[in-house]
């Protein structure tokens, strides 16, 4: 939250707590990939986001800045709680799915004080341009955190290779051990 020593004044209360209701939504908005594949109770934006905050966290790897990775991992989806959850199968152009996400963090961050709607936007910029190695470490989560959550949905549903598809995907040899 903003820093106690200077309270926001009004307006600037109000513009946060739209933040956080705007941000909250990403708790709603189910994931598009387990919404076409017809899985039971998918899980959200917020959930997906949370676990890769987490594998994150549990990362040993000296040269990596741990705390960026958390907070890019805690940035990377964000837009989509306005822009909801493009999925590959949506076949939406790279740039206009950059474009509509771009707007969206805009919007976004122009709800809170200029200190933090910098530091928010950069986060989200430096993922989306995968500018540093703590970005393109944090891509991999995503696709890790998608194949384990595509592996404990194959559990819970005993049905082993339903979801092949997304391992498929991320198939590509990792530059990373
Ligand atoms: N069927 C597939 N869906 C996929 C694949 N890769 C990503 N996705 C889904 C997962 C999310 O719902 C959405 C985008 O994920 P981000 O974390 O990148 O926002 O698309 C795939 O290979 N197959
Ligand atoms: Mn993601």
């Amino acid at each position: 939250m903003a820093s106690a020593s200077v309270p926001l004044a009004g307006r600037g209360v109000r513009d946060l707590l739209r933040f956080l209701r705007l941000v909250g939504q990403l708790k709603r908005v189910p994931r598009t990939g387990w919404v076409y594949r017809n899985v039971e109770r998918p899980e959200s934006v917020s959930d997906h986001m949370y676990r890769m905050a987490v594998m994150a966290l549990v990362t040993k790897d000296e040269h990596l800045n741990k705390d960026r990775c958390v907070r890019l991992a805690l940035v990377h989806d964000m837009a989509e709680c306005i822009v909801g959850d493009i999925a590959p199968a949506d076949n939406i152009p790279k740039e206009e799915k950059h474009r509509r996400e771009e707007e969206a963090m805009k919007q976004l961050t122009r709800l809170l004080p200029e200190d933090l709607r910098k530091e928010l936007y950069e986060l989200w910029e430096e993922y989306e341009t995968q500018s540093s190695a703590e970005a393109r470490f944090v891509k991999q989560l995503d696709q890790c955190e998608m194949i384990l959550q595509a592996s404990e949905y194959e559990d819970l549903e005993n049905k082993p290779g339903r979801l092949q598809d997304f391992y498929d995907s991320t198939a590509a040899p990792l530059p990373r051990p």
